[in-house]
This record gives structure tokens, sequence and C-alpha cells, in this order.
């Protein structure tokens, strides 16, 4: 049985995800931390609602999908109960699988996620980290839960902080860019709806294209910039203001943080 512990907007988006993906709701439990919120669980989904310290010494797999803020509370709860043949699956940002470790009994195998929102379309990009007691078949039975709901990478965990500043916070900063887009439309005068429906649809032939191509987005870049033309007009002006190292930056202050959540 797998149980989701704090099934807020991650932790419901995995849960209907592994149901699209044929799991029976008999098989999953749910945790909430108010009792609408548990409800609508239970109505939304069929699954059970059960307490954290049920969920620990029943499920063979607890997810943790609660804010890296509540998780000392939470392996507070929880620890003295989850069985060392249990799998913990932490998706907090910044939490290490040592925080997490420290917290349950001796041998609990843990393995960290950081997966993002596109879970809700089985799009998602989560990256998997194993802890000092999990091995191949934790590291499986984590591909196995996250794999219907998009594409999953182990990756070693000194560069989870990395990945959660750059694909669990990346759809952010294509929606961030999606609506810098829209302005401008604005700002040419093109209707509102017009305008998203150009950016919008311009983003996800980009990405279709991408992903399906095989091409270098530099070789897809350079396809669309002619000689003389416009979109070289509009690189300049990005070139200018300094866009790349923004981004560079950006991304950085983010991996920055997810350490500091770590530090509590
Ligand atoms: N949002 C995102 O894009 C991503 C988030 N993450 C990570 O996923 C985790 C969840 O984030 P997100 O879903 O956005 O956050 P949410 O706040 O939507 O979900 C967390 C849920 O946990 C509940 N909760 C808190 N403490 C407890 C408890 N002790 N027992 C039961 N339930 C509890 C909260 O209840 P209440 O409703 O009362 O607050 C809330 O519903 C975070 O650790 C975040 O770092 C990872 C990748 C992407
Ligand atoms: O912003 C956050 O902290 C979370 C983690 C990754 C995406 N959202």
């Amino acid at each position: 049985m797998i149980a989701i512990l704090g099934a807020g907007k991650m932790g419901e988006a995995l849960l209907s995800g592994v149901l699209r993906a044929g799991r029976r709701p008999a098989e999953l439990r749910a945790t909430a931390r108010r009792e609408e919120r548990a409800a609508l669980l239970r109505e939304r989904y069929g699954v059970e609602t059960i307490s954290n310290r049920e969920a620990a010494k029943t499920a063979d797999v607890l997810v943790l999908a609660v804010k890296p803020q509540d998780m000392g509370a939470l392996l507070d709860e929880i620890g003295p109960h989850v069985p060392a043949g249990a799998l913990v699956v932490s998706m907090a940002a910044g939490i290490t699988t040592g925080y997490v470790e420290d917290r349950l009994g001796d041998g609990v195998p843990v393995v960290r996620v950081m997966s993002n929102t596109p879970v809700h379309v089985d799009e998602a990009m989560s990256v998997i980290s194993p802890g000092s007691h999990a091995g191949e078949e934790h590291l499986k039975l984590a591909e196995e839960l996250l794999s219907p709901v998009g594409k999953v990478l182990r990756i070693p965990e000194s560069l989870q902080d990395g990945a959660t500043a750059l694909s669990g916070s990346g759809p952010a900063y294509f929606y961030y860019l999606v609506e810098a887009m829209v302005d401008a439309g604005i700002l040419l005068g093109m209707p509102r709806a017009a305008a998203l429906e150009m950016v919008i649809q311009s983003a996800v032939g980009a990405a279709v294209m991408l992903r399906d191509s095989g091409e270098h987005p530099v070789l897809l870049r350079e396809a669309v910039t002619s000689p003389g033309g416009t979109t070289i007009a509009a690189i300049r002006e990005l070139e200018k203001h300094g866009v790349r190292a923004a981004v560079l930056e950006a991304i950085e202050a983010a991996r920055n943080r997810g350490r500091e959540l770590a530090a509590g």
C-alpha cells in the first residue's frame, strides 16, 4: 500500500497520476492536516484518508509531500512507527536523505525525489537519489511510482539542489517568460486572448521540437534566426539586457535557497 503524507498540490497531483496509471484507490491512502482537505481527497479520488501515524505503521511506501518547513514535525510524528521494511520517498526541496534518516529508525530506506508540477499531465521530470540504506530495489520502486507521471532520472544527491532549481522550479520560468511575451503582445496592440494563444502555441511547438527533433537548441534557434531578419533584432536586445546571465544567476539563487531550506 502506498500512503501519501501531506497530500497538497504535489501529493494530490501524484495521487491522481498514480490512479490514472491504473492503481486502485484501495491500494492508496492519503493524509491531510485539515479534515476539510481530507474530505475533498476522499470525495475526489475515493481513497481512504488516515492519520500519519497509521500510515507510518501500515504503508509499504510512504511518500512525504509536505513543505520542507513541515518535514521536521512530520518526521517526529512518524519516525518511531516506520518499519525498516518500508520505503520512504521524500519529495521536499532541500531536505536531504540524511535529515530524513536521522529521524527514522535504523536502516529505513529513503529515496529523495524532486519532481515538478507537470505531474498533472503525466509530463513531470522527476529526479531521484538514494539515501544510505536504499538499494537498487528501492530505486526501482520509486521509478515504478513516478514513471507513469513523466520521466525519471537517477542523479547523485549532491546534484539534487541544482535539479530543484532547474527542473523542480523550471516550469515557473517558462510561465514567467510566457507572461512577459504576452505583455509584449499587448504592447504591440494585440488583444490579450490572441496574444496568449500565439505565445502558448509557440511554446508548445518549440517544446515538442526540442523533445522530438533530436536537434540541439542552438541549431533550432539558428533555424529561426534569418540573416538581417527580425529574430536577430530581438536576440540583440536580450543579450544587451543580460538575459542569459540573469538566467544563470536566477537558477543559482534557487539552488542556494534549496540549501538554506535544508539548514532549516
Ligand atoms: N509546488 C511545486 O512546484 C513543487 C513542490 N515540491 C515539493 O513538494 C512539497 C509539497 O509542495 P506543495 O505540494 O507545493 O505544497 P502544499 O502546501 O500544497 O502541500 C503540502 C500539504 O501538506 C499538508 N501538511 C503539512 N503538514 C502536515 C502534516 N503534519 N500532516 C499531514 N499533512 C500536512 C499541508 O496542509 P495545509 O493544506 O493545511 O497547509 C498541505 O496540504 C514541498 O516539500 C515542495 O518543496 C517539489 C517540486 C515541485
Ligand atoms: O518553490 C519551491 O520551493 C518548490 C520546490 C521546487 C518547485 N517549487
